[in-house]
């Protein structure tokens, strides 16, 4: 592209010198004439083409989404069905004035080449040339016109593509510098924290703990849109080996305080710190819906030692569904198959993978039995992880230090259960 945009303005200003030089300024100023008038006819026309394009994108994703969702959704699907064909057939009949407009202006554009060349012919310019020669100019002018036409479009079609890059160009810049500035965030966290501990009378050695990833000062959280109070005034300090559950009626902010924890939200008031780093030295979140990219096995997983994969595997109770020994073709390429269960051990394997000092885990374990759940759990606890986790189950209580209950409305309560002992893999709790 970048060398196309160098050499354009050069072959263009030779080819403009070329017509002007048989055809005086008539060549140039018509050809330069033609191309706007070509231009504005072809934005006419493809503009309504791309809208509706838009549009039926939009229409036909849920439009299979719901076809496949049985008779439930039948009238919705065979109403937009019926909207998508109509929208296909406006699609067509404009695109059919498309191609005609872009097929007159490539045959008049052939014409023209002529016409500019005839006008100084028959006015006598050329008196003097024999017929060969004539035929040869003739020939040459038609060649330079439809060049000099090609390089306008040419242009034009690098003109669009430079936008484009622009465009993204100034979105990568957008997401380097909120990158940049969550990292100087994080890191002015992390010297706010220690000075305002330092306050509390604690000078002297690092005021605070190393081992803290978490930290929240009568932090008060509401629903960004509707301004809904979830919790009010919460002080907490998660740290290392004192995991925290949190508890509460649907709706009451569960996940909406593990979203202020990962940095999604803001807290409406108070301050919120974390002062670790996301990835297998810090935190990983897990949330209720796995996420996986394309790929094999070997790719979900992330490990280039088969025996830790099947390690793993094991560890999440995965193992039989995959043939051993063939983690690059492996079906996670169409993880789409496998159970919401099997996506969730699945991200459990992962998990194990990145053994991180605390895992957030939001009913990551929603769609399995409470028997497999404990048994994740305890893997975890026992690979060292400290966790922050939401549940329904009672029976996921002991595998916490704290339990945080919100009640809604602002109400909360923190309380404090026995330290939780690491246990071996196998052991029961
Ligand atoms: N993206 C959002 N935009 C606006 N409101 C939201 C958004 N996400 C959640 N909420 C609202 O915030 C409130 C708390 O939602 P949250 O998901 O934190 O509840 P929860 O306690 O995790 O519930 P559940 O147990 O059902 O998962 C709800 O009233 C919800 O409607």
């Amino acid at each position: 592209m970048a060398s196309k945009l160098i050499i354009s303005p050069f072959t263009l200003a030779y080819y403009t010198y070329q017509c002007f030089h048989s055809t005086g300024w008539l060549g140039p100023v018509s050809i330069f004439g033609y191309f706007i008038i070509g231009t504005i006819v072809n934005k006419v026309l493809m503009s309504p083409i791309v809208s509706k394009l838009c549009f039926h994108c939009l229409l036909a994703a849920p439009a299979k989404a719901a076809f496949l969702a049985g008779r439930v959704e039948h009238m919705r699907t065979d109403r937009r069905l019926q909207s998508l064909l109509q929208t296909q057939r406006e699609l067509i009949g404009k695109e059919l004035w498309l191609y005609i407009g872009i097929n007159t202006f490539d045959y008049l554009g052939s014409i023209l080449s002529y016409v500019i060349i005839a006008i100084p012919i028959f006015s006598g310019v050329y008196g003097d040339l024999s017929p060969t020669e004539l035929s040869a100019l003739v020939s040459k002018n038609a060649f330079v016109s439809i060049y000099l036409i090609g390089c306008f479009s040419q242009l034009i079609d690098l003109s669009s593509t430079v936008t484009d890059v622009a465009g993204y160009t100034h979105r990568i810049g957008e997401l380097q510098e909120t990158l940049l500035s969550l990292g100087r965030k994080k890191n002015n966290n992390y010297s706010e924290a220690k000075a305002s501990w330092d306050l509390d009378g604690h000078s002297g050695e690092d005021p605070v703990p190393r081992d803290t990833a978490f930290l929240l000062e009568r932090m008060t959280l509401s629903v960004p849109s509707s301004g809904k109070l979830l919790i009010k005034d919460l002080s907490l300090r998660i740290s290392q080996g004192n995991s925290v559950m949190i508890v509460g009626n649907t709706g009451t902010g569960k996940t909406s305080l593990l979203r202020v924890l990962g940095g999604l939200w803001e807290s409406t008031q108070g301050s919120i710190k974390m002062l670790t780093c996301f990835g297998p030295r810090g935190v990983v979140f897990l949330p209720q819906r796995p996420f996986f990219t394309d790929g094999s096995l070997r790719e979900q997983v992330r490990s280039a030692d088969d025996e830790r994969i099947v390690r793993f595997l094991e560890l999440a109770g995965l193992v039989t569904l995959f043939i051993e020994g063939d983690f690059e073709s492996q079906p996670c390429c169409r993880y789409d198959i496998l159970s919401p269960g099997e996506m969730q051990r699945l991200s459990f394997a992962r998990l194990f993978y990145l053994q991180p000092k605390y895992a957030v885990l939001d009913e990551a374990t929603s769609a399995l039995t409470e028997e497999v759940e404990h048994e994740l759990y305890r893997v975890c606890l026992q690979l060292g992880m400290t966790l922050i986790s939401v549940g329904h189950r009672a029976s996921l209580e002991k595998f916490h230090s704290w339990i945080l209950k919100l009640h809604g409305e602002g109400r909360w309560e923190l309380t404090q259960r026995e330290k939780v002992k690491r246990l071996p893999v196998g052991e029961g709790c």
